[in-house]
């Protein structure tokens, strides 16, 4: 039992172990999103279903299970009435073989040797049932996994947003576990619990119905307070498990936010922020071992009490000639029959109730249907060569708050470098999320090369469109490795030549190991301005006809300013570019300025002419001018 609890007790651990931001470096991360009202609700957790039904509903996503379970049952049933066939033949030797005061040896044999047949039928069919389960179980789990992990990156990004991404990861790795010891057993073992009650009950009363009754009157009150005794576990559980993921969130954002606890010198608050969650994690373990520690020997107390019983009744039944030795003895045998699935009802109760848990918040990602739609292969395909941009009297507003973008209408020609900028929070990076369809419009319409986004295949719309963020998310491995992820064919001359044709082959050189040098987790091992360098590339050899970048706002030394300034012309040339930025050059160099201010567009045109008229742009620039001279 404990180790099982302690198993799911985890469960909560990835809800803060793990924060996986997934950015690849091009928002073509699968664009999901229908900004539209109801989009990024949440998650659906289906609370109403019955325990039932979820499982029913759970099941019916994993044909892998389902298939070939009626032999898997078969095999069960082999098993428990293999069990039966022991008392029966115990019964059949003290009876029958022993009953003329001279042994009749070969009807002995024949018992033992239909005993031993039995017993080693009955392991067969045990094995071959645990490995049958064992296989099921785990593909279907795997299934379950990759579905919900795809289901995940299909779901839009306000959706995704609207739960910590460390508990979506969860959902698709711990919450499936959580039913894997229910799927392995439990669920099985209820079906074989039950007939194993009910073929021991008959056999029993047939041998005797005295003792029968007898065993009932002493199991049924244990009978009617073991589910109450489950529900007080599965409370303790529930309390083991949220101070368990208490304790983990603790421990792990202490060692995530390690260089700012230190450089804040809250050590000493750090570690009794721990403390105190690893002892309330302790009370609770403590709590329910306490209650398995009552609960468990119970039934032991009652089946001895049973037994005890069954002996003294017995013996005057056989005084009285109402009962044979040999079934005495065989009911013996019974009652551990009987036994046995009552000692491990709490166990499957507590485990069904783990996996209804589990069910439950897998299905509420299954169940949330994807809010931005790909229109596959009906979608358009976009013609190669430089793209043409339109917002057409576009507006959104992230769900339940005020449109953070009204009435933008504007028209970006094929081949032209954008610059947008405005005040913070004015909705530069919402324009950019509506032009790579992260989240579609609320009213109005965003067309590339004529069409309408939402009609656009996303096979095409990745390929032909590419965001570079703000900190392009690197993954742990090589430079090469993660330049890759731009074009994953790419060889690493072509990687060679596309950093030297940015300019960035001197760069290049200078790193200790070259192509093979470690980015380290997250690109930790670069600084800002390297990382933003290898999302150039990355971009650069993923050769997109329409380029977003998210200019970062991180300041970098002068040596790598200047190469990402000429890592940006290189990527830039030839193609339809929008930059959302943060530095003058950038809107200096451009062909035409954005200028947003409160969700509206403001002002456009060249950079030149914006700077002289009163308005938006010229405080923007007088502040920026001013920034640099300090
Ligand atoms: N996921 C979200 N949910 C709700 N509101 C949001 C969300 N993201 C942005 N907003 C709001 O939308 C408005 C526009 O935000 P946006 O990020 O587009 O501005 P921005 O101009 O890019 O700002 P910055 O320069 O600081 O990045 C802001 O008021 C912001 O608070």
């Amino acid at each position: 039992m404990s180790a099982q609890a302690g198993s799911t007790a985890g469960s909560t651990a990835g809800s803060t172990a793990g924060s996986t931001e997934e950015s690849t470096g091009r928002l073509e991360a699968r664009p999901t999103a229908q900004a539209g009202a109801a989009a990024g609700q949440g998650l659906r957790v289906d609370g109403d279903r019955s325990a039932l039904a979820t499982i029913r509903h759970g099941l019916s996503l994993t044909p892998e299970f389902r298939k070939g379970l009626l032999g898997t049952l078969a095999l069960a049933v082999v098993a428990t009435v293999g069990k039966i066939i022991v008392p029966i033949a115990v019964q059949q030797t003290i009876d029958t073989g022993l009953k003329t005061g001279t042994p009749d040896i070969p009807y002995i044999v024949r018992a033992v040797l239909i005993c031993a047949a039995a017993v080693v039928l009955t392991a067969l069919a045990a094995y071959v049932m645990n490995v049958r389960l064992y296989k099921a179980t785990e593909s279907s789990l795997a299934t379950l996994r990759v579905r919900g992990f795809r289901h995940v990156h299909d779901l839009s990004v306000l959706t995704q947003n609207s739960e910590r991404r460390g508990a979506l990861v969860s959902r698709v790795t711990n919450d499936v576990d959580q039913i894997s010891t229910f799927m392995q057993w439990g669920g099985l073992m209820i079906i074989v619990s039950l007939g194993q009650l009910f073929v021991a009950s008959v056999l029993m009363f047939v041998y005797s119905w005295q003792l029968t009754l007898l065993v009932w009157v002493c199991f049924i009150p244990l009978m009617i307070a073991l589910p109450r005794f489950q529900r007080l576990l599965s409370r303790a559980y529930t309390a083991v498990r949220e101070r368990t993921g208490d304790m983990l969130a603790a421990v792990s954002e202490s060692v995530v936010g390690a260089t700012v606890i230190r450089a804040y010198a809250s050590e000493r608050r750090t570690a009794e922020r721990v403390d105190t969650a690893v002892d309330a994690n302790k009370a609770a373990q403590v709590r329910a071992q306490t209650i398995v520690g009552f609960v468990f020997p119970l039934t032991e107390i009652v089946a001895a009490v049973a037994i005890a019983g069954i002996v003294l009744l017995g013996v005057r039944l056989g005084l009285s000639h109402d009962i044979t030795a040999g079934r005495l003895v065989a009911f013996l045998f019974l009652v551990t029959l009987f036994v046995s699935p009552l000692q491990t009802a709490t166990e499957v109760l507590n485990e069904a109730q783990n996996a209804v848990a589990g069910w439950r918040r897998i299905l509420g990602v299954l169940d949330t249907p994807p809010d931005v739609a790909d229109p596959g292969e009906r979608g358009a395909e976009l013609p190669r060569g430089p793209i043409s941009v339109a917002f057409e009297d576009v507006e959104f507003a992230y769900p339940g708050g005020a449109p953070v973008l009204r009435g933008v209408n504007v028209e970006i020609p094929p081949r032209s470098r954008v610059a947008v900028v405005g005040e913070t929070g004015s909705g530069k990076t919402t324009f950019a999320k509506l032009l790579t369809r992260l989240m579609d419009p609320v009213a109005g319409r965003v067309t590339v090369d004529g069409y309408d986004l939402r009609d656009v295949r996303f096979s095409s719309l990745r390929e032909r469109i590419v965001m570079v963020p703000q900190d392009g998310f690197l993954f742990d491995g090589t430079l090469e490795e993660n330049i890759r992820y731009g074009k994953p064919s790419a060889t690493r001359d072509e990687i060679r030549l596309a950093l030297t044709e940015l300019g960035l082959a001197d760069w290049l050189e200078g790193l200790p190991a070259g192509l093979e040098t470690p980015v380290g987790q997250r690109g930790e091992s670069l600084s800002a301005g390297e990382r933003q360098l290898v999302a150039l590339a990355r971009a650069y050899l993923a050769d997109p006809d329409l380029l977003l970048l998210d200019e970062a706002t991180s300041a970098v030394d002068p040596a790598t300013e200047v190469r990402l300034a000429r890592a940006l012309e290189g990527v830039t040339r030839g193609r339809t570019a929008v930059s959302i930025a943060h530095r003058l050059s950038t809107a200096e160099n451009a062909d035409e300025v954005l200028v947003f201010d409160a969700g509206r567009l403001v002002q456009r045109g060249p950079h030149a002419e914006l700077v002289k008229e009163p308005g938006v742009y010229a405080d923007l620039h007088a502040s920026w001018v001013s920034a640099a001279r300090s």
